[in-house]
């Protein structure tokens, strides 16, 4: 077993205009200790009301218990060429021998010529009902971008790097936000079923919103071997820390490997929210420390976005 625990943390300094320069650099460490060793953390008193997050959880589970399977096709996500353009995101399910589940994808939509637009510039099809599912996850969108800028700057803070050099980067953050639906299952356990197979995240960082299901979210602890749940704590937000950040920390920050096995008989409703890079960002190592410098040189973002995403998935 391992002993490392996923710590929670309190983002009230850096939301409070009062609050003292001492107070925002402390909470400041506190964050960047978390990604040095773990690669997440609960972030809690970061300012989105709860009745927000029990919304967008409501109108997934609605969406996935009730859209036919006409409506659910009517905003299926189209692979290059067709339809309303290259990869229009929107609905698809996964079947997968490692993973299994249904999901909902939205991602910022760039002020592009199409269609055909060109790979990852799609646009969103939303569902029409529940009504207010897009107005709900517009809003949300915008106010995890603006956490993500901030959680940007107390990482400036903690590194000692110039604010500029992140913002510059995120201000036009290419988000991706996705509703999933593990579904339940009975009799033996298999991520083929419900779940997802062992990955990191390509973007920044990762807010994860999701239901009270408990022991579906595992984290590979900092020694490589042992699994441990990251269990939904009420009100907070699960965070991890995805490639690009490493990348741009020179790999002292952890893009941590995880999971999805859900085991129980009633389907998991789960959110991430990947704030991640500008389109047309170049991350590149920013601290300049030659024993832990990471081998890339640096990336374009774009480029990991369109190799990493393949639809169909
Ligand atoms: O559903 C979860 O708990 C995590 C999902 C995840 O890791 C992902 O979509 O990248
Ligand atoms: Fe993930």
């Amino acid at each position: 077993m391992s002993t490392i625990q996923i710590p929670v943390i309190d983002f009230s300094a850096f939301l409070d205009p009062a609050s003292s320069d001492d107070a925002k650099l402390e909470t400041a460490q506190e964050l960047d200790e978390a990604c040095r060793s773990v690669g997440f953390f609960y972030l809690s008193n970061h300012g989105i009301d709860a009745s927000m997050f029990a919304e967008m959880l409501s109108n997934a589970k609605e969406f996935f218990t009730t859209a036919s399977s006409e409506e659910k096709d009517e905003i299926k996500v189209k692979p290059s060429g067709e339809g309303s353009g290259d990869d229009s995101r929107g609905y698809r399910i996964v079947e997968r021998a490692d993973a299994g589940y249904e999901a909902l994808d939205f991602l910022r939509e760039l002020d592009t010529e199409g269609p055909p637009y060109t790979k990852g510039l799609g646009r969103n099809q939303w569902p029409k009902t529940p009504a207010n599912l897009q107005s709900v996850a517009e809003d949300y969108a915008s106010r995890l971008v603006a956490l993500g800028v901030a959680i940007m700057k107390a990482f400036a803070l903690a590194l000692g790097v110039s604010e500029d050099v992140f913002a510059s980067r995120v201000d036009q953050s290419f988000w991706q936000l996705r509703m999933a639906a593990y579904p339940g299952v009975s009799g033996e356990v298999d991520s083929s079923k419900s779940g997802l197979y062992q990955h990191s995240d390509f973007g920044i960082l990762t807010f994860l919103l999701t239901d009270e299901h408990k022991g579906s979210l595992k984290v590979l602890a900092p020694n490589g071997e042992d699994w441990m749940s990251a269990d939904p704590i009420p009100g907070t937000l699960i965070c991890n820390i995805g490639d690009m950040l490493s990348v741009w920390t020179d790999g002292i920050y952890k893009s941590t490997q995880h999971k999805v096995i859900h085991a129980s008989k009633d389907m998991r409703v789960s959110i991430p929210f990947f704030f991640d890079p500008n389109w047309d960002a170049r991350i590149e190592p920013v601290l300049g420390n030659a024993d832990v410098k990471s081998k890339a040189e640096g990336v374009n973002y774009k480029d990991i976005f369109t190799g990493a995403i393949k639809y169909p998935y």
